[in-house]
């Protein structure tokens, strides 16, 4: 991107914290397609808002339970996503994989679990930032990365990877 951001980034603070999961297993991963909520109709990892009191573990485990009827194991923290959005509150996202979960994966009224090979993930119908951060991080990567939308599309945006961009999360 050429263009300045228009954010201020130092002071920038998000209306909305989320969280998102991404369970990797046999070369596949298990993406949802959204039936409600902000991003309905797209294919995402599981996730949601982070309740008042909640940390962003508690919050990415219950939102699994809730959309999939699974409790990852073991989860790893991997990224941070902060999108300054156009028209609905602005996001700070907290990235989870695991390898592993208990329970079995089920469609429920929020979300159909669609497990899907990891060269075949449907970038097309899924956020814009989603192809800028989610190959590095199947591929093991940690990440933060900040999004200016216009309504669905970036406007501009700043990627970093590896260790030094994890030395930069706002929240462990
Ligand atoms: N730009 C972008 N890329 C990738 N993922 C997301 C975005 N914007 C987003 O909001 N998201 C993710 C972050 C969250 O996982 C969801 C949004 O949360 P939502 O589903 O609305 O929250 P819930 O608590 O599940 O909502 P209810 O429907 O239960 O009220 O999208």
């Amino acid at each position: 991107m050429t263009k300045a951001s228009s954010v201020n980034w130092q002071t920038w603070q998000a209306e909305m914290p989320a969280t998102l999961m991404f369970v990797v297993r046999d070369g596949k991963v298990l993406l949802i397609e959204k039936l409600r909520g902000i991003g309905k109709g797209k294919v995402n990892g599981p996730g949601g808002k982070i309740d008042p009191g909640e940390t962003p573990l508690e919050c990415v485990v219950r939102e699994c339970q809730e959309e999939l009827h699974i409790t990852p194991k073991n989860p790893l923290k991997m990224g941070e996503l902060w999108f300054a959005m156009s028209d609905i509150p602005d996001i700070h996202c907290h990235v989870f994989m695991a390898t592993d979960y208990d329970g079995v994966e089920t469609a429920t009224e929020e979300a159909v679990p669609m497990w899907t090979a990891i060269d075949e993930v449907p970038y097309e119908r899924m956020w814009e930032d989603d192809a800028h951060w989610l190959p590095q991080m199947l591929a093991g990567q940690m990440f933060n990365g900040r999004f200016e939308f216009t309504g669905e599309k970036i406007d501009w945006l700043e990627m970093h990877f590896g260790d030094a961009a994890a030395a930069e999360w706002k929240h462990v």
